[in-house]
């Protein structure tokens, strides 16, 4: 099933939360909707499922309309943070409860409903659960729980708002390889909702990063970290190292002198010259468009982190280097920076 977004609008009073946001999501696709608190998020899976409608836009399944359907005629399937499972229901009933429910000729016998429920356990494995109650479950087992009921329904649409949100971060990482994994095997359309960028990196075939009420940019994770449209979005999706410049006619310029870097697309003015620290290596002061004074050192990781005070036009600054750990340098040492990779924007991007 494909979800077509076109020009969704959503205000609460004077308060935009979505702002004529389209996105185009294929079939079988896992997509994650990444972005800090308020960003719309929520609001925009909301109304993918049926919960909330917009003033304006269309929402399309399959090219047909899905606002005029209710939640359940969207056959939707949810997996929340806190999904409350029944607590006075065994683990398989749990399952089997979106099943039970059903009426009419979609009414599966009771065989059929037994054979499905195990099934969808052994998926998320946790057939060996089946007749334990959720409070005799951990968190990412009760999450595993949540999504096998969430499943059982065959939905058609998959919409899972920070599920992995509550757990700590080993079983976090746990369940994402696993999601992933479940994903590939039952490629029901999803959609993710998370504010974690290493989870969404991870996890989904596309990334689509909101700031306040917009979309600003969508693509394959690689392409979302290596080539990101905006400052904003930089600084989003990894750590980000800002380095002082001007563009002038396509080249950077710092103090009225050539740095030697370029700022081709980028018009005349302030500038944010942006890189991760990976990026940015030490070098000879003489030889790199940037130096300055060592004012601290740090492990991270397998390697070192140097804070660098350097001069810019607005005063001086710190800048994040990484610095390999056999590299002899000291705290008060005068060093160069050079970006081998980096990307500019206009200051006010
Ligand atoms: N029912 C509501 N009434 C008023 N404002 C709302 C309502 N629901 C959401 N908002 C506002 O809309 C904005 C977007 O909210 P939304 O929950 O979509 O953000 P989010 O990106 O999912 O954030 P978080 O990661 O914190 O869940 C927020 O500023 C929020 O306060």
């Amino acid at each position: 099933m494909s979800i077509d977004i076109v020009g969704v609008t959503k205000q609460f009073k004077t308060f935009t939360a979505l702002d004529n946001v389209s996105l185009q999501i294929n079939s079988g696709e896992l997509v994650a909707l990444l972005g800090p608190s308020g960003s719309g998020k929520t609001t925009l899976l909301r109304i993918i499922a049926g919960l909330d409608w917009p003033d304006q836009g269309e929402v399309r399944f399959d090219g047909e309309d899905a606002l005029s359907r209710s939640v359940r005629e969207r056959n939707v399937g949810f997996v929340f943070q806190h999904y409350a499972l029944f607590r006075h229901l065994t683990v398989f009933e749990n399952v089997a409860f979106g099943l039970r429910v059903r009426r009419g000729p979609a009414k599966l016998p009771e065989a059929s409903i037994r054979a499905r429920v195990n099934e969808l356990l052994s998926l998320v494995q946790i057939d060996w659960l089946s007749d334990r109650y959720p409070a005799q479950l951990s968190g990412g087992q009760r999450q595993r729980v949540a999504l096998a009921r969430a499943l059982a329904i065959s939905p058609k649409v998959l919409l899972l708002d920070e599920p992995f949100g509550a757990l700590d971060a080993k079983v976090r990482k746990e369940l994402r390889r696993w999601l992933r994994h479940l994903h590939e095997e039952m490629p029901v359309t999803s959609v993710l909702v998370t504010h974690d960028q290493e989870e969404a990196l991870e996890v989904s075939d596309r990334i689509v990063v909101m700031g306040r009420g917009k979309i600003e940019q969508v693509g394959a994770p690689v392409d979302v970290y290596q080539n990101p449209a905006t400052a904003f979005v930089h600084d989003f999706i990894g750590e980000t190292v800002r380095l002082p410049g001007e563009a002038r006619g396509g080249s950077l310029f710092l103090k009225g002198q050539p740095l030697g870097l370029d700022a081709q697309g980028v018009g005349d003015g302030p500038a944010q010259i942006l890189a991760r620290p990976h990026e940015v290596e030490l070098a000879p002061p003489e030889n790199a468009p940037f130096a300055g004074k060592v004012l601290a050192l740090r492990v991270f990781g397998p390697n070192r982190r140097a804070d660098v005070e350097i001069a810019s036009d607005q005063g001086m600054m710190v800048v994040e280097a990484s610095v390999p750990l056999d590299r002899d340098i000291s705290v008060g040492a005068r060093v160069g920076l050079l970006p081998h990779r980096y990307r500019v924007f206009a200051a006010t991007a």
